[in-house]
């Protein structure tokens, strides 16, 4: 299923936070999200997602305004992973992800076999089997994360929005969350996440947007795309980006200025 955003503007009651978005992704493709803080990605998500309703411009998926879709039909299309948060409820790992079934479950039904298979399945992707009936509360950062991962997962969607999805895992498990972005493209998800690591446009993504103020200052390919000049006016300090032989690709490299030095 194509995502897209036609000429969008994103914002809250009279504030406008994003303006002249554009972009499609199509199925099997990813797309990395990379801004300063505050640029207005997670506004971007909740609009994509028709939490909150578009200051102008429309969001389509396969090219019908999702403004007209019914809220079930369009949970059962696209997924959210948001960013890491606290668990207030002792839910069990299996049980989150089963809420990832809401929009397949009828008003009155309990979940069927059909339900429980999916939630198997997303936790062994994401190789949370022995994790399955442990409780939400008493969980590592890491862990919870993927177990919302896993409740996206159960959800069966075409579409996959992430909002940082890798923010606070250490190592082990960020490469382990990259890797299922991987295959979920394979899969033949479309895929949007927004993360702070450049690097991570270079490991996932098809395409990157570069986010400024709210707009698109540059969108395409990550090698073409992420490049000295450009992050460091997004980021406001000098940024090497090398060829790495060895890894076969570009890394994202800051380097630390003394005092009284200016970018
Ligand atoms: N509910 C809200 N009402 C009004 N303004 C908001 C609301 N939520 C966020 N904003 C403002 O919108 C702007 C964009 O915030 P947003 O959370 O979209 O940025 P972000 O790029 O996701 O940031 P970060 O990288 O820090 O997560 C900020 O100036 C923020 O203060």
């Amino acid at each position: 299923m194509t995502l897209a955003a036609e000429a969008l503007a994103t914002g809250y009651g009279d504030v406008i936070v994003g303006r002249d978005i554009a972009f499609a992704v199509r199925p099997g493709e990813a797309l990395c999200l990379l801004g300063p803080n505050g640029c207005g990605k997670t506004t971007l998500f909740k609009t994509l997602l028709g939490l909150i309703p578009p200051k102008a411009g429309r969001v389509t998926l396969d090219g019908e305004d999702i403004a007209r879709w019914p809220r079930r039909r369009l949970a059962q299309a696209v997924a959210y992973v948001p960013q890491a948060q606290a668990a207030l409820f002792p839910f069990t790992v299996a049980e989150m992800a089963l809420m990832g079934r809401a929009a397949r479950i009828g008003l009155f039904e309990s979940p069927g076999a059909a339900d429980h298979a999916a939630v198997a399945a997303a936790l062994a992707s994401l190789g949370l089997a022995g994790l399955a009936e442990r409780v939400a509360t008493e969980l590592s950062g890491g862990e919870r994360q993927l177990a919302l991962i896993a409740r996206a997962l159960a959800q069966e969607p075409k579409a996959l929005v992430m909002d940082e999805p890798t923010a606070s895992l250490d190592l082990g498990n960020e490469t382990r969350v990259l890797e299922r972005v991987r295959e979920l493209k394979a899969r033949g998800l479309a895929v949007v996440l927004s993360t702070h690591d450049p690097d991570h446009a270079f490991l996932v993504a098809d395409r990157v947007a570069l986010m400024a103020k709210g707009g698109i200052v540059a969108i395409g390919p990550p090698e073409e795309t992420i490049t000295p000049d450009r992050l460091r006016a997004l980021y406001g300090v000098p940024v090497a980006v090398p060829y790495v032989p060895e890894l076969g690709r570009r890394i994202v490299a800051p380097s630390l200025r003394t005092a009284g030095e200016t970018p």
